[in-house]
């Protein structure tokens, strides 16, 4: 007899200030390439990644790239509606972009909560560290001091033109514990098998693995140093 097949939708955000990297980030993500061609998303554009997470079930990853010129913009609360979680990027190569993640998180903290009132799980994106300006990357102690102050539930650093990780990335953003209440990720808390995935992943240290380091590094969400910081295929 077939496994009854569970089928989940989830809308991620992808936000941050203009030419940070979010359409390269998803692109990345959903069609393997990179493109180092600029063009300004206007308004929103949409991907779709389907994970198969287990022999039952099947994930649809709705991805909403906002485009960075749409900031602090009424339209926001439009696109916001019903996401799950959101990752807000920023450029390391400048810091204006970092500056400005912190309004980027209070104005998506104002228009969209979860059902139960709470914030939705955001994930801090240091993007384009192929650019070795490690300004903010050297001092990651001042990145989780900063993540805890606004709410953030971990920040990862990431390349969309040279690596590929994002697959644990929105696990993260869908299966952290703050999202345990929302009522559409009840089953997969409930179902221990995705809790082990999402503890090995973890614990494995592979999703937080945007660039490869000779220098340790930390993992943020157990605390153990990471010399080697494994890259995945997906
Ligand atoms: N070196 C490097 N360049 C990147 C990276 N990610 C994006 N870029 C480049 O940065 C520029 C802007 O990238 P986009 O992905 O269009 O930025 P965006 O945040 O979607 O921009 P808007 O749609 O205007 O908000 C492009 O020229 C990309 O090729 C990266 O990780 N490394």
């Amino acid at each position: 007899m077939q496994a009854p097949h569970k089928e989940h939708l989830y809308k991620l955000l992808v936000i941050g200030d203009l030419g940070v990297g979010k359409t390269s980030i998803i692109k990345r993500y959903v069609h393997q390439n990179f493109s180092s061609h600029y063009r300004a998303t206007i308004g929103v554009d949409f991907a779709l990644k389907v994970l198969h997470w287990d022999p039952e079930t099947v994930v649809r990853l709705q991805l909403w790239d906002i485009a960075g010129q749409e900031r602090f913009g009424n339209m926001t609360r439009v696109y916001y509606r019903e996401a799950m979680g959101a990752f807000i990027v920023f450029d390391v190569t400048r810091p204006a972009t970092f500056e400005a993640v912190a309004k980027w998180k209070n104005d998506l903290d104002s228009k969209l909560t979860l059902p139960n009132g709470k914030p939705v799980s955001v994930v801090l994106l240091a993007n384009k560290c192929d650019q070795g300006k490690d300004v903010l990357m050297n001092n990651g102690l001042k990145m989780d001091q900063f993540c805890k102050e606004h709410g953030f539930v971990g920040w990862f650093e990431t390349s969309a033109k040279k690596y590929v990780t994002y697959v644990y990335l929105c696990h993260v953003a869908v299966l952290h514990p703050s999202t345990r209440q929302h009522p559409s990720t009840r089953h997969l808390h409930q179902n221990s098998s995705f809790i082990n995935y999402i503890v090995s992943t973890t614990c494995q240290h592979s999703m937080i693995a945007a660039v490869k380091r000779d220098t340790p590094s930390v993992c943020h969400f157990c605390s153990q140093e990471v010399y080697y910081l494994e890259r995945r295929k997906i």
